[in-house]
């Protein structure tokens, strides 16, 4: 397991079962555990799916929604007693995308900021670049941002696990 003030990336496909994985994790960390939530609530179903993630937890988490400042949110709960899992990172890229942000400045921030953090952070994304090249420009710019933000975390995480099929593949740490 990493020491406190590394993190641990978990990349797989839709409903791979990598959040499950990543819960996991996050149990055997530390008691005071705190879930940040990148994903936006648009419709019924995205509230029936997150109204049922909440109840999967159970007690035993804090959870902040924020959509777009995740590196303000994480400065605010930074604490060595505490594990933080950030799910996921492929919706916060598209948050940051709808806003016209910066999204290349936006994500060197955040991989300059993980390893200063003294909570033991996990996150979560989803591995968008293994199909076909999309024919939208706008998709073709997601999956492009998702891989360089996952080699830029990756590249000083301790720990990095590839889910397919609810199976861990360790591939570093
Ligand atoms: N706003 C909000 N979103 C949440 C909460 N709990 C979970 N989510 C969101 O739910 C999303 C994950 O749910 P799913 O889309 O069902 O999972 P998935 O990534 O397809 O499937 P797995 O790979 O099995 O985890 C994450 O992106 C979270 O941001 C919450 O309490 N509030």
């Amino acid at each position: 397991m990493a020491g406190p003030s590394s993190s641990i990336l978990v990349l797989g496909g839709a409903r791979s079962g990598k959040s499950r994985f990543a819960e996991g994790l996050a149990i055997d960390c530390a008691a005071d555990r705190h879930y940040v939530a990148t994903g936006r609530a648009f419709d019924a179903e995205m509230r029936d799916r997150i109204a049922r993630h909440r109840s999967d937890r159970g007690d035993g988490w804090t959870t902040h929604e924020e959509p777009v400042d995740l590196v303000g949110q994480l400065r605010q709960i930074d604490d060595p007693s505490r594990v933080v899992l950030v799910d996921c990172l492929t919706l916060w890229v598209t948050n940051l995308m709808l806003e016209n942000q910066n999204v290349m400045a936006r994500s060197a921030e955040l991989a300059a900021f993980l390893p200063q953090m003294k909570a033991r952070v996990i996150l979560v994304s989803n591995e968008v670049g293994l199909g076909i090249v999309p024919e939208n420009r706008m998709a073709r710019e997601f999956r492009d941002h998702a891989g360089r933000l996952h080699q830029q975390i990756a590249a000083s995480a301790a720990e990095v696990y590839f889910i397919a099929a609810g199976l861990p593949l360790k591939m570093k740490g």
